[in-house]
């Protein structure tokens, strides 16, 4: 099937990244939320990477004119009638989810495709919610997302080929490079990316060395472009920790088991950048 119009739901740092990387790639862009505040919120950060992006030379100030032209805000999800594509991009809660893709179902055109940008939560358990599990996919963008060129592709059970290639091409339309991975909890990212970090917050709870040091260490030693808790803090620290605790769900291993200081700091609201503190303090 062909893509023409996208609806982003979810205006955070994902949704607003993924809306702004469909409208620079041409496509007629929805980007919801559930007030209109936020979506303005998103819709400002949008216009401050696509200007880093002019500044670089790397957009023409008329490209970047075209790009927010292309997009449109809206709080009502009865907007999806209008598109081909959802891609889901709110909190990493299942039961929010959920809601969200029962009332797409309703809503989308019965030949659109249903994707979520969920970090570790079951494809097949999101698309179970909906008449057509067959459209219904795992598209998950890395932050941030302009500048990121990877999109892993998660199947869920039921998910059929022509959903499969329309999402595979479609990132290629995108400019990104994609990869496929089986429905397990945390897919293959996530899997791997949580259990280092995690150990580094164990590191600093332990007292092992200073959240500098740590993140010095891997930085520089193992040429990670970040350190890993500048890492959790650009991820958001409630992200972090929703994810582990799916990875320890899904896999019953203590292995993934959060670090008490991971939960005491999304209980204080330190989230990381999106709140203005986390394992660092933002301006
Ligand atoms: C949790 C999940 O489910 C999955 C995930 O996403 S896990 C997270 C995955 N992401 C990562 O691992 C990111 C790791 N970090 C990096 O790759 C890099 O640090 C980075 C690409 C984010 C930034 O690169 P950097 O060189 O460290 O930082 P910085 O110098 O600030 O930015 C690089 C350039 O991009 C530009 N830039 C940064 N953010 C931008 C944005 N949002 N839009 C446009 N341009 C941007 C900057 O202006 C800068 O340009 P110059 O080099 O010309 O100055
Ligand atoms: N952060 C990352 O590095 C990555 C995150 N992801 C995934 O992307 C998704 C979004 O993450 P991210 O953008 O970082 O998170 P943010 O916290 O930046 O944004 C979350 C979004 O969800 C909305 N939201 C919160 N609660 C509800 C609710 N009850 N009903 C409807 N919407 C709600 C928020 O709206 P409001 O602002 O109004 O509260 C906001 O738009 C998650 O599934 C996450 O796992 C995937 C890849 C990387």
């Amino acid at each position: 099937m062909e893509i023409r119009a996208i609806m982003v739901i979810g205006a955070g740092q994902m949704g607003s990244g993924i809306a702004q990387v469909a409208a620079q790639s041409g496509f007629s862009t929805l980007l919801h939320d559930i007030s209109m505040e936020a979506v303005q919120k998103g819709l400002l950060a949008i216009r401050k990477s696509l200007a880093k992006f002019v500044e670089k030379g790397k957009l023409s100030p008329e490209e970047m004119e075209a790009a927010l032209a292309r997009l449109t805000p809206c709080d009502d999800l009865a907007a999806a009638a209008e598109c081909d594509l959802a891609i889901e991009a709110v909190v990493e809660n299942m039961g929010v989810k959920a809601k969200i893709f029962r009332e797409l179902d309703r809503l989308a055109p019965p030949n659109a495709i249903l994707a979520s940008n969920t970090s570790s939560l079951p494809i097949t358990e999101i698309a179970a919610v909906t008449g057509r599990p067959e459209q219904v996919i795992g598209m998950h963008f890395m932050n941030p997302v302009p500048l990121m060129k990877l999109v892993e592709i998660i199947r869920g059970l039921a998910t059929s080929d022509e959903t499969y290639e329309a999402i595979e091409a479609l990132s290629r339309r995108l400019g990104k490079t994609t990869a496929e991975c089986r429905d397990v909890p945390g897919f293959i990212s996530n899997r791997v990316l949580m259990v280092m970090l995690n150990e580094a917050i164990w590191c600093l709870y332990e007292g092992v060395a200073s959240a500098e040091s740590i993140d010095t260490i891997m930085k520089l030693g193992m040429n990670h472009p970040m350190g890993p808790l500048t890492l959790a803090d650009l991820i958001g620290l409630d992200t972090v920790l929703a994810i582990l605790q799916v990875l320890q769900d899904g896999y019953g291993d203590p292995k993934y088991r959060p670090c008490p200081l991971l939960r005491q700091y999304v209980k204080a609201g330190w989230l990381g950048r999106k709140s203005g503190r986390g394992f660092y303090r933002y301006a």
